[in-house]
C-alpha cells in the first residue's frame, strides 16, 4: 500500500543500526548493493560481453558501489574504465575494500581530474557513483563539469544513477544545481525521499528499489516519516457483491454549483459515480437543480429554496436530511459571495463527519480562522486544495507552497490535525496519523479544468463506501493518478477532457489492480 521513503537521515540511522546491532558490514551491503546494479544493467543488455563502460565514482560509500560494480561489469566482459574523484590512497573503509579488490583484478582507472573526456568514443553505459545520500549543499564546481559530461555523454549511452542521480537532493529532489539525468535510477533498501519530489521527475529515469539487506526490524522500529503510495493500495477495492444493492455502494451528497460554475459539482458527482458511489444526490439552489437534472439523469437532486443563488435559509430545508447521506463533499463551483458563504457556516455548525471541503470552501475556511477552529482536529474530515487554495491559508503564493509543499503540509496539519491532500505533481497527502504520502504520478493529462472535481467526487464516494478517510485520500489519489497516466497514452499531447479521467476511472481499476509491477514504482517505463 505504502512503500517507505526515508530521508538521508532516516537512512543513515538504518544503516548505522545494521551495523551496531546486527554487525553487517558495510562491505557487504556495498556488495549486494552493486550486484542489484548490475542485474538491471544486465536486464537492459541482453549481452553484456564487449561492452564498454564508463563507471564515475565519487568520494563516499556511492564511490564504494562504482568500485563494486565496476568489478562486476569487468568479470562479465565488460570493457571497464573506472574514474575516481579522490585520490586512490584517500579511499578507506567499504569503498577502499572495494576498490582494493578492483586494483588486484587490473581494472583500468584514471584519476577524474586528469580525465580527457574527448577521448571517449561511443561508450554504451556510464555509472554514476559520485554522489548518493551523503550529498549536501551545492554541488562544487568540477562535479558540475562532470555531471554536465555525463549528460552530453548520456545523450547517446545507457546512464544508471547508483542509489539517486549525483546532484539530486535527497529530501527536496532539486538539482544543486545540475544532476544527472539517469535512464535507470536503482535505489537501495528503499527510494530516499527527493527521488519522489516533482523536481526529481526529470533525472530519475525509471526507478526501481533493490533490497539489500537491511533487517526489517530496523525499518520497523524506526519508520520513517514520508510514504509513496504503491499499486497494491486499489486491493483497498473489493470485488463488489453480485447480490449488492445500490446502498451498499454509499451515498454521496454533493453540495456546489452556481450559475456560473454548474460544471465543477457536475464533475464531482460523476467522479464520485465512476468510483463507485451507488448514489449521488447534488443539493443545490432549485433554478440550477432543474438545468441539471435535465442533462444527468445519473444524478439526483435537491432543489434548494428558489432562483440560482444559495441563501442562509437553504440550509434549513437540508439539516435534517444530512444523517442519511455516508460522506458530503462540499465546495466545488459553488462561488463566494457573503449569502453562500453564510450558508457554509450554518453547514459547519452542523458538519457531517464525513466531509470533505473542497474549492470554495476552501476559500471560505482560508479567510477565517474560527471557521477552521470547527473542524480541527476532526479525524474523520479531509481538505484538498491546490497550491492556490493552499497559499490562502499562509499568506503566500502558490509558487512558494510548490518550492516547500512538505513543509507547509506539515505546519498545516500541526496546527490543525486534520487530513490534508495537497494537489499537484507528486500530490502530498497528510493523514491524521501524522505520516505523509506521496502519489507516484505526474502527468500533465491532469492538469485541466475539473480534473480537481472528479478528484473531490472519488474520494467522496470512498469515503461513502465506508474506507477510512486516509485510505478514501491514499486509494482516490492514486486511482485519479493512474487515470491520468492511462490517459497520456491515447493523448500525448493533452487534450482530454475532466470527464474522460472520471470515465475510465473503471476500466482502469480492472486493467491495473493486482497487477505486479515488481520492484519498479513507476509502472509506465
Ligand atoms: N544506506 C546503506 O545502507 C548503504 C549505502 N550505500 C551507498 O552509500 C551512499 C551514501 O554514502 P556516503 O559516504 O554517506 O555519501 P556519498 O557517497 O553520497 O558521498 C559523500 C561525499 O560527498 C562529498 N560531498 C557532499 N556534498 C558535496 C558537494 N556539495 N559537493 C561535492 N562533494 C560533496 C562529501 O564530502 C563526502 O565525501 C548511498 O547513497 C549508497 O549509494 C552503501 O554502499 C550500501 C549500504
Ligand atoms: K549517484
Amino acid at each position: 500500500m505504502y512503500l517507505p521513503l526515508p530521508t538521508p537521515q532516516e537512512m543513515a540511522a538504518w544503516d548505522k543500526r545494521s551495523m551496531d546491532d546486527f554487525d553487517l558490514r558495510p562491505e557487504l551491503l556495498m556488495e549486494n548493493a552493486s550486484r542489484e546494479a548490475f542485474s538491471q544493467i544486465k536486464h537492459r543488455f541482453a549481452d553484456l560481453a564487449g561492452r564498454s563502460a564508463l563507471l564515475f565514482a565519487g568520494p563516499g560509500n556511492n564511490g564504494g558501489d562504482a568500485f563494486a560494480l565496476a568489478r562486476h561489469l569487468w568479470i562479465s566482459g565488460v570493457k571497464v574504465m573506472t574514474l575516481h574523484s579522490k585520490r586512490l590512497k584517500e579511499y578507506d573503509g567499504a569503498s577502499g575494500y572495494h576498490l582494493s579488490v578492483l586494483r588486484k583484478l587490473e581494472v583500468p582507472y584514471a584519476h577524474l581530474s586528469e580525465y580527457n573526456f574527448d577521448f571517449i568514443r561511443d561508450v554504451d553505459i556510464i555509472v554514476d557513483g559520485l554522489l548518493g545520500t551523503g550529498f549536501t549543499g551545492e554541488l562544487r564546481q568540477d562535479y558540475v563539469d562532470w555531471i554536465k559530461s555525463i549528460n552530453k555523454m548520456g545523450e547517446k549511452a545507457y546512464v544508471i544513477s547508483l542509489d539517486i542521480p549525483s546532484g539530486i537532493d535527497g529530501i527536496t529532489g532539486e538539482p544543486s544545481p545540475v544532476a544527472v539525468r539517469a535512464d535507470d535510477t536503482v535505489a537501495f533498501e528503499e527510494a530516499k525521499l527527493g527521488l519522489m519530489q516533482p523536481e526529481a521527475r526529470e533525472y530519475v529515469g525509471c526507478l526501481s528499489i533493490k533490497k539489500i539487506g537491511i533487517p526489517q526490524s530496523i525499518k520497523h522500529d524506526s519508520p520513517p516519516e514520508h510514504y509513496v503510495l504503491d499499486v497494491d493500495i486499489l486491493d483497498r477495492l473489493v470485488i463488489p457483491r453480485r447480490t449488492m444493492h445500490k446502498g451498499e455502494g454509499g451515498h454521496v451528497l454533493v453540495l456546489g454549483g452556481s450559475q456560473a460554475l454548474s460544471g465543477a459539482a457536475v464533475l464531482t458527482c460523476l467522479g464520485a459515480l465512476r468510483a463507485g458511489a451507488g448514489l449521488v444526490t447534488l443539493a443545490c439552489p432549485a433554478d440550477l437543480a432543474r438545468q441539471i437534472r435535465c442533462g444527468w439523469p445519473e444524478i439526483m437532486t435537491i432543489p434548494l429554496g428558489e432562483g440560482f443563488d444559495w441563501r442562509r435559509e437553504m440550509f434549513s430545508q437540508l439539516k435534517d436530511e444530512l444523517p442519511r447521506f455516508d460522506s458530503v463533499v462540499v465546495g466545488p463551483g459553488m462561488g463566494r459571495d457573503d449569502d453562500t458563504r453564510a450558508f457554509f457556516c450554518d453547514y459547519l455548525e452542523n458538519v457531517h463527519q464525513r466531509t470533505l471541503f473542497d474549492a470554495d470552501a476552501l476559500y471560505f475556511l482560508a479567510g477565517d480562522d474560527s471557521l477552521m477552529q470547527r473542524i480541527s482536529r476532526s479525524s474523520e474530515v479531509i481538505l484538498t486544495p491546490h497550491p492556490g487554495e493552499m497559499a490562502r491559508f499562509f499568506h503566500v503564493s502558490a509558487a512558494q507552497i510548490n518550492q516547500e509543499r512538505s513543509r507547509f503540509v506539515r505546519e498545516f496539519s500541526e496546527k490543525y490535525n486534520v487530513n490534508l491532500v495537497l494537489k499537484g505533481a507528486s500530490t502530498l497527502i497528510s493523514g491524521v496519523d501524522r505520516h505523509f504520502y506521496i502519489s507516484p504520478f505526474a502527468t500533465s493529462n491532469l492538469a485541466v479544468g475539473g480534473s480537481g472535481d472528479v478528484l473531490a467526487g472519488i474520494i467522496g464516494s470512498l469515503m461513502a463506501q465506508s474506507l477510512s478517510t486516509l485510505d478514501a485520500a491514499s486509494l482516490g489519489v492514486y486511482w485519479h493518478g493512474l487515470a491520468g497516466k492511462d490517459l497520456e497514452n491515447t493523448y500525448p499531447f493533452r487534450g482530454n477532457l475532466a470527464r474522460e479521467i472520471a470515465d475510465i476511472l473503471p476500466g482502469v481499476l480492472a486493467r491495473y489492480k493486482g497487477k505486479k509491477v515488481g520492484d519498479r514504482v513507476f509502472f509506465f517505463c
